[in-house]
């Protein structure tokens, strides 16, 4: 019977730290921490994701603004925003909201964005960085991920992982990352074929598809690590891509949905806009 990964409680031993962190930035240098969240349009669910970033923000003391726009504005006003946040000294952190609206190219919009305040770590040059080993923002989601992996008290090195799904925002960074620590690392996406024989492989499991149930207990290896980072609603329940029940039967350690990835990619968003402050204030003399 599988561990669980308490994503929810990791969060908080982490958030802790970050308070700590804030507490002692402003009393020794008088400065606060500050998030943007842009949004463009109105999807429910990513303006749920955005008011539990914002209120993430407020639980540790960082400033936090939304720039909620209508899904009519075009891309050079979203630009033009972008810009002014980029010269204003309040703001540390940049996000925007994805999806973004189909008449905007989200690598464009996302690579406007200064690299020193990308603090999802999409802009090409910290995509880049990312792949070449150097210095970077590291996307939240695959760096809770990691965070999560390593809290198992696992050596990766040498292990099998395997990665579904192949996202800029998920899967691909996440597969870069599990290559970093040494995994034997393998990316499934919609057109492997026959993807059960990659799984009954994989030492580690990170899926990133976003479709309900894809991955059963049966096609998992025995003790595998099993790390869920889809969330779908399937009648009204919050669900991820991984049969919890069959699959915790068969793994070592396992992440529910919710309360896995989910808290541990907006704390990472935290620990990112932090590090962004932190390396502003350290440049300047
Ligand atoms: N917990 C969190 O913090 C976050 C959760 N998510 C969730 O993670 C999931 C993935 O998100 P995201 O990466 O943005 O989604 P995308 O839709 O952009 O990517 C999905 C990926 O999964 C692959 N895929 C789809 N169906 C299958 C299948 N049947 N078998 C194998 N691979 C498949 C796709 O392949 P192909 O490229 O060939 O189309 C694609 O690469 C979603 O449920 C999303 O809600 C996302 C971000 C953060
Ligand atoms: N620029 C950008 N950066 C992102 O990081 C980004 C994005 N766009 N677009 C959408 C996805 C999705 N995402 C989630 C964040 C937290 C939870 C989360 O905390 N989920 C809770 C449950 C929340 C609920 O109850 O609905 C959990 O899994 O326990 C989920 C998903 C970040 N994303």
């Amino acid at each position: 019977m599988a561990k669980i990964l308490d994503g929810r409680k990791i969060s908080k031993e982490i958030r802790a730290d970050i308070i700590e962190r804030v507490d002692r930035m402003k009393e020794e240098k008088g400065i606060v921490p500050g998030l943007a969240v842009v949004i463009v349009g109105d999807d429910e669910a990513s303006h749920v994701y955005v008011s539990m970033k914002a209120k993430a923000c407020k639980s540790v003391g960082f400033h936090s603004e939304e720039h909620k726009l209508p899904e009519s504005t075009t891309q050079e006003e979203l630009l033009n925003l972008i810009d002014h946040l980029n010269n204003d000294d309040k703001i540390n952190g940049i996000l925007v909201q994805l999806p973004l609206p189909k008449h905007m190219d989200e690598n464009l919009v996302n690579s406007h964005i200064s690299p020193q305040k990308d603090v999802d770590g999409f802009h090409a040059v910290n995509m880049g960085n990312l792949t070449l080993g150097e210095e970077s923002y590291v996307p939240c989601t695959p760096k809770g991920i990691i965070e999560l992996i390593k809290r198992t008290g696992t050596d990766m090195a040498g292990k099998n992982a395997v990665v579904v799904g192949r996202s800029n925002i998920v899967g691909k960074p996440a597969a870069i990352l599990l290559l970093k620590e040494s995994c034997t690392t393998t990316i499934c996406h919609s057109k492997t074929k026959n993807m059960e024989l990659f799984l009954k492989e994989a030492d580690i499991v990170v899926a990133a598809a976003g479709v309900p149930n894809l991955i059963k207990g049966h096609m998992i290896k025995e003790g595998a690590i099993v790390i869920d980072a889809g969330t779908r609603k399937l009648d009204g329940k919050l669900v991820g891509d991984v049969e919890f029940d069959s699959a915790k039967e068969v793994a070592s350690w396992i992440t529910p949905v919710p309360g896995g990835v989910g808290p541990m990619t907006i704390t990472m968003l935290l620990e990112n806009t932090l590090e962004a402050t932190e390396k502003l204030w350290n440049s300047r003399p």
